[in-house]
């Protein structure tokens, strides 16, 4: 037998930024993939929806309203995450925003925002959630999503990038660091994908013309596109790929000319 099981079965995974976009579609495609999800975010509403979606189809589900730049809030989350179900095996670093301003216009606030959201929340769930994997002693899957802004130069801005960048970058240390442990540590980089996010960008058709000139594949990616790959560095498939950055971007990084 060579093929190795995609499949989390009484796996449990832990999605940061659930209720909406990206990480929606991510703890559903767990959740169809066999894990039992917990569902972190700020407004409640929106992850008792994605509670109920997983629901549907026969998968368990915890809605948990969490700030993942709020180290209490983080530990009470995850706490009681294995206080119900026992363990964590997968974590989703997928909670990010961004403030499309121009380096000269970015102000003090917009930096700690984007700084706090993006990069210190997936720091301090890695840290919580390696934390427990160490001592639990059977290993996990950390999963960062990062961005192609944090591999090459976008016009979406300066703070956000070096999020996504810095993400890259601790995807590599914390790999090094945890792979003693049986942790792997990745990363997801997409190009655009239709969310609330970028929804307004993505109607503007010439903001799509300038993205489709500079993508191979000429398309937008569809939401399925990013589950695919973010199962696949989750299951026993991706056991020997750690530090590594995936990007999920119909061909853009490698654009030249
Ligand atoms: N869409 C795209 O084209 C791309 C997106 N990405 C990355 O993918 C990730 C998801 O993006 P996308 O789905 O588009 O974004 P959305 O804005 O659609 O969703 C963001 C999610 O993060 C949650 N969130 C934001 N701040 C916090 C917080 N402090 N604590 C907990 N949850 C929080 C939001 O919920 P709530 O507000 O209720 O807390 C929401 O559920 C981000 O990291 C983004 O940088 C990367 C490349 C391209
Ligand atoms: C591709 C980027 O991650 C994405 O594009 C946007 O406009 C968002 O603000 C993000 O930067």
């Amino acid at each position: 037998m060579f093929l190795p099981s995609f499949q989390l079965e009484n796996k449990v995974a832990v999605v940061t930024g659930a209720g909406r976009g990206i990480g929606r579609a991510l703890a559903i495609g767990l959740a169809e993939a066999g894990a039992q999800v917990a569902l972190l975010a700020r407004t409640e509403q929106d992850i008792i929806n994605v509670a109920r979606e997983i629901n549907s189809i026969g998968a368990k589900a915890y809605p948990i309203v969490t700030d993942v730049t709020n180290r209490d809030e983080v530990n009470q989350s995850i706490a009681k995450i294995i206080e119900t179900t026992g363990t964590i095996d997968i974590l989703i670093n997928n909670a990010g925003m961004n403030i499309r301003s121009q380096a000269l216009d970015v102000t003090d606030v917009e930096w700690h925002k984007i700084m706090d959201t993006n990069l210190k929340s997936a720091f301090i769930m890695s840290q919580e959630v390696g934390t427990f994997m160490k001592k639990h002693g059977t290993g996990g899957k950390i999963i960062n999503i990062s961005s192609v802004a944090g591999h090459v130069a976008l016009r979406t801005g300066v703070v956000y990038a070096a999020t996504k960048a810095a993400m890259i970058q601790m995807t590599k240390v914390l790999a090094l660091e945890w792979g003693q442990y049986g942790i792997n540590v990745n990363s997801i980089g997409p190009w655009y994908f239709k969310t609330p996010l970028t929804e307004k960008l993505l109607q503007d058709e010439k903001y799509v013309d300038d993205i489709l000139a500079v993508t191979p594949l000429k398309r937008i990616g569809e939401l399925e596109e990013l589950v695919g790959p973010t199962v696949f560095l989750a299951s026993a498939a991706g056991n020997y790929i750690t530090g590594q950055t995936l990007f999920v971007d119909g061909g853009m990084t490698i654009q030249g000319f």
